[in-house]
């Protein structure tokens, strides 16, 4: 209690001046949030600033120290989610973990997922993942209309062979339609400020033929959206199991490790399963395919970037053979590119956000109770005392002179994927998948600007779509084979 007393005194962190009642709601930006919590950083001299929108307490951290000290040091108080009544009441996505709140549910789901994708646990799933890269590549050489829709196929193909031992057939696979549709709806719904129930969530109990009450006829739509990405290719895996068919897998390895069970027991145990593998594929296809269509982006910007990385591949691997896993410890620059891809445009640049239910001190500052705390990783992956020329496409900021990667850089890495507890499970497989593809493209492809009819380059627009995983929208590019050789390896590989 006098911790309480003392604290309440204490004045709430700088931010824009606010109005009664509303605070700051006229202030709140509608897109790239992430750039202007930076500037009003900036302009308050103070890596923590506070936001009171319509009476959410919203608080934003903007250096490392700060996410360190609240996320990781306090752990225990700042690892919980707000409650987002739309997508989880509303639409059932109380399986996804990301929204869980953190207490035992969260803690036996993320147990699981640890269990299956820790850093070395990740390792068996290399053979997927270079397979996959392979048919990406055998994709791009019959010629690519969309890479970024190609993309979406490859990592659709990684996590449905390793989350349920099932193969995707073509870019129109009903299960990587349902994904994608499942994955937009809870990409809006889940928009801070996109749903008013989120603000008032009595507002679910108004009966459905109220004006003003379509959110609900929404839900009730989008749910059986994702209620189909939860159980379709989860009910396929038991079948291929009952009938003897089922390849090793995530799913098929849990579910004969509790086939021993009988009863609630058994129903609690598929019903985590279950969640996890649905986890799996929800929370990696759009943050990977983001990735990835940044990398071309990035390519399209800096052509002498692909050069040099293209001649460390033909130095060390030799140019009759495709690159794996094996040769990342001799292959330094591919590495550096990865991790600008992760800085430069980070996928979740306000990663999620973080929930305190009491109030708490920082730095003489006041956080109040039921406060959202958001770490706006763009802004510490784009710190110029740390990563120079923030803004330019660099992979050199991570080498040493002699060529290998310096350990003093910040990996963003330790950034890019969230913070403290709630830290992305997912990271290792993601860093893995992405290595793999961007060194497979380069050794066989060159990457260019599309040649439009008046015979000039198309510059790409960089524009990526709203959302909380913003994800480059279509462009044309060209992607082209190296070498006639390159063409002959790429087919070999079927
Ligand atoms: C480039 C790829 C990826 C990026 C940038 C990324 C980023 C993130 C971020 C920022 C968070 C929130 C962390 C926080 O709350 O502080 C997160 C959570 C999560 N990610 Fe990823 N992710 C990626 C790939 C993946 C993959 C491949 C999987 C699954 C195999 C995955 C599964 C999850 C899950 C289940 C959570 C929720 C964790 C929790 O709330 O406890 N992610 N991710």
């Amino acid at each position: 209690l006098r911790w309480n007393r003392n604290c309440s005194k204490l004045p709430l962190p700088p931010g824009p001046r606010k109005l009664p009642l509303v605070g700051n709601f006229f202030d709140m930006p509608t897109e790239r949030q992430w750039e202007t919590f930076l500037k009003w950083s900036k302009q308050f001299k103070s890596d923590i600033i506070h936001l009171n929108v319509a009476g959410t307490s919203i608080v934003v951290l903007s250096s490392i120290e700060a996410v360190k000290e609240l996320f990781e040091k306090r752990s225990a108080l700042y690892s919980g989610r707000p409650r987002m009544p739309m997508v989880v009441e509303l639409m059932g996505c109380n399986f996804l973990i990301a929204f869980m709140e953190y207490g035992n549910r969260w803690r036996s789901h993320r147990k699981m997922f640890y269990e299956g994708f820790n850093v070395g646990a990740v390792e068996q799933f290399q053979p997927q993942e270079l397979a996959a890269a392979h048919e990406l590549l055998r994709r791009l050489l019959r010629g690519s209309a969309d890479v970024v829709n190609d993309f979406r196929h490859f990592t659709g193909a990684v996590i449905m062979n390793i989350t349920y031992g099932i193969d995707i057939r073509g870019a129109d696979d009903k299960y990587i339609k349902i994904a994608k549709e499942g994955i937009e709806r809870i990409s809006t719904a889940s928009m801070p400020g996109a749903f008013l129930v989120d603000s008032i969530p009595a507002l679910k109990y108004v009966p459905n033929w109220i004006p003003g009450t379509e959110f609900k006829r929404k839900a009730i739509n989008w749910k059986k959206i994702v209620q189909d990405s939860l159980q379709l290719p989860f009910a396929e895996t038991q079948q291929n199991i009952a009938t003897g068919t089922a390849r090793t897998s995530f799913t098929s390895i849990n579910l004969r490790l509790v086939e021993e069970l009988t009863g609630t027991e058994l129903e609690e145990q598929e019903a985590v399963i279950k969640a996890t593998a649905a986890n799996m594929y929800l929370g990696a296809v759009d943050t990977t395919v983001s990735a990835l269509g940044t990398f071309i982006l990035a390519m399209l910007l800096n052509p002498e970037v692909q050069k040099k990385a293209q001649a460390e591949i033909d130095s060390v691997v030799g140019s009759g053979q495709l690159p794996g896993f094996a040769d990342k410890p001799t292959l330094p620059y591919v590495s550096a590119i990865v991790k600008e891809v992760l800085r430069w445009r980070n996928v979740t640049p306000l990663a999620f956000p973080h929930y305190l239910a009491a109030e708490d001190e920082y730095q003489g500052y006041r956080i109040p109770a039921n406060s959202i705390v958001i770490g706006n990783a763009w802004a510490i992956l784009h710190d110029e005392a740390i990563y120079p020329d923030p803004h330019s496409f660099k992979p050199e900021r991570f080498l040493l002179s002699e060529g290998k990667l310096n350990p003093a850089i910040r990996d963003p890495e330790t950034v890019a994927f969230g913070f403290g507890r709630r830290i992305c499970p997912g990271r290792h497989m993601a860093v893995a998948a992405l290595w793999i593809v961007v060194v497979s493209i380069l050794s066989t492809f060159n990457i260019d600007k599309a040649i439009g009819e008046d015979d000039r380059e198309i510059e790409p627009s960089h524009e990526y779509s709203p959302g909380v995983v913003p994800t480059p929208l279509p462009f044309k590019c060209s992607i082209t084979p190296r070498s006639p050789q390159a063409v002959e390896m790429i087919q070999a590989t079927s």
